[in-house]
């Protein structure tokens, strides 16, 4: 086993090692495929001390489907209550992750501005030359407010379900028992009686806000509420800090030459959870190594 700290400083050196590799030989990042590789990583780290998947063998889904196996199989009493986190283990935790480290790069993209005030705080408290620790996250208000309003606009699992077993009334409205209840966690994000101008990119809107995504303010729910919210949201919310704060301080990104941000495809798609439809975007990015 490695040392806690080591595992966190292994996991971080990783990602932007493996995102420099690809910068330096110039070819486009897939930061969606990064990010999942990266928090896989994070896991098996965390759990056996090992690298799961590679980002350039293309393995990582191999991967998954084996850990969905695998986990099938031993998640049982004996295994788990060694490894409590291994039922947790599911291909949806991975994707949430990277989809919402995918979504913020992308609107940091379209956002050149927002981009360079979230690399001037970083590089303020980090330092040019050090790598972005967990620790620097608490005194990096415009990173944290860049991920909520990431959260808002693009909650990576768009609908939470609760089933009724007796008869309910929410707000006026009876709710039958034995009905299947979808809240969609998307569409409140969008809500113009909740936020102004809701489908533009805005971070200021939450830097000084109280809204976090804990599940007690209504208006922001990417980890759910109540008794079935999310369990990852220590793990998850770290991970996305962490991975967006690294490349935004490792690289500078641009757009090539012809492409004008506002020209960028931001187009859902619907998977196991909401990822961007096109990848166009990475193969018109060029990534400039700054450290
Ligand atoms: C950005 C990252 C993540 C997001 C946005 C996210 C979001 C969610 C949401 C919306 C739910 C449903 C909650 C509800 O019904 O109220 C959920 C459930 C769950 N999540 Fe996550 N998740 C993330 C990462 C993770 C991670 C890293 C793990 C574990 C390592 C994890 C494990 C689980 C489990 C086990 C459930 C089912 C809980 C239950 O049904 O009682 N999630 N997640």
């Amino acid at each position: 086993m490695l040392a806690k700290g080591t595992v966190k400083k292994r996991w971080c050196n990783n990602f932007v090692i493996m995102s420099t590799i690809v910068a330096i030989k110039e070819e486009a990042v897939d930061i969606g495929a990064a990010a999942f590789t990266t928090s896989l990583n994070f896991l098996s780290n965390t759990l056996f001390s090992v690298d799961f998947a590679d980002y350039e063998s293309n393995a990582s889904q191999e991967v998954i489907e084996i850990i969905s196996g695998v986990v099938g199989i031993i998640a049982k009493p004996n295994l788990s209550d060694f490894f409590p986190m291994l039922p947790a283990i599911d291909p949806q935790a991975f994707e949430a992750t990277s989809s919402t480290v995918e979504w913020a790069i992308a609107d940091l993209l379209r956002n050149p501005e927002k981009r360079e005030k979230a690399r001037s705080e970083i590089r303020e408290v980090v330092g040019q030359h050090k790598l972005v620790q967990e620790s620097d996250i608490l005194a990096l208000p415009y990173l944290k407010a860049i991920v909520k309003e990431t959260f808002r606009l693009h909650p990576p699992v768009t609908t939470v379900s609760r089933y009724y077993e007796a008869d309910v009334e929410i707000d006026r409205y009876i709710v039958p028992k034995n009905t299947l209840v979808l809240v969609n966690i998307r569409a409140i994000g969008r809500d113009s009686s909740l936020w102004s101008n809701p489908e533009s990119f805005v971070p200021e809107r939450l830097l000084d806000s109280e809204i976090d995504v804990k599940g007690q303010h209504f208006e922001l729910l990417p980890f759910g509420t109540g008794r079935r919210i999310c369990p990852g949201i220590p793990l998850g919310d770290r991970m996305v800090h962490l991975m967006v704060a690294s490349f935004l301080h490792t690289f500078d990104w641009k757009l090539e030459a012809r492409m004008r941000p506002e020209d960028m495809d931001m187009k859902e798609k619907l998977g196991i959870t909401m990822h961007k439809a096109h990848s166009s975007w990475n193969q018109n990015v060029t990534i400039l190594v700054t450290n």
